[in-house]
């Protein structure tokens, strides 16, 4: 099973980072003996794991575990997959929507698989555009589609809570491969999913 729980973390990494935490949350002024923050280092260990656990999952297994013989030849979209990633530069998060859409080429893959693949990448340290690239490489080079395309907008938390501190600007990036560099089938994904880009 590619997927790591909660539970399953490395004691020994858990604790390490818990001690890294511990220095820094006193670093920033804080007192970590005060109750409130007696268990935030261990807190903090875990949710980093988990929002990197991505380092320790492979997509392309992931796909080629649900890739299904199939003759259907036309679009197929899976838009507003909601995605949580860091960003490399801060390490503070940037969110939103991932679309993905794919033409078959004699297989389907399961449906799920593809907001799978986009946690596979996003839980890592990340810019958007690699994050991107990852996502229409793994579809390409696994299912071997007639055509592939990602598109994901994204706000920063590292523009919004600090630096240039713009609420209310989105990013978006967006790659094709095979069919999809044929404008008329681009446009007709792009008109697809437009009513979710804002
Ligand atoms: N291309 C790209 N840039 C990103 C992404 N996430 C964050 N950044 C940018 O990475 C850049 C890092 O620039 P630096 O000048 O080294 O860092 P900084 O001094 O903290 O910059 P400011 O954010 O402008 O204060 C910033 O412009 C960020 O907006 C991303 O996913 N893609
Ligand atoms: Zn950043």
């Amino acid at each position: 099973m590619p997927y790591k729980h909660y539970e399953e973390y490395n004691l020994e990494t858990t604790d390490r980072i818990k001690t890294q935490y511990e220095n820094i949350i006193q670093d920033i002024g804080e007192d970590t003996s005060r109750e409130g923050l007696q268990k935030t280092p261990e807190r903090a260990s875990k949710a980093m794991q988990f929002l990197t656990q991505g380092y320790d999952l492979d997509a392309a297994e992931i796909l080629k575990s649900a890739m299904f013989k199939e003759s259907y030849n036309e679009m197929v979209i899976v838009k507003n997959i909601e995605l949580y990633s860091l960003c490399e530069h801060h390490m503070l998060p940037f969110f939103g929507k991932a679309h993905i859409a794919y033409i078959p080429n004699g297989h389907i893959v399961g449906l799920s698989k593809l907001p799978r693949i986009v946690d596979v990448f996003a839980r890592r340290l990340q810019v958007q555009e690699r994050l991107t690239k990852q996502i229409l490489d793994c579809i390409n080079d696994t299912l071997k589609p007639q055509g592939v395309a990602v598109v994901i907008e994204a706000s920063h938390m590292c523009m919004m809570m600090r630096g240039v501190q713009k609420q209310n600007s989105v990013t978006t990036t967006s790659g094709f491969r095979g069919q999809f560099e044929k404008i008329e089938t681009r446009n007709e994904f792009l008109k697809l999913i437009s009513a979710d880009l804002s």
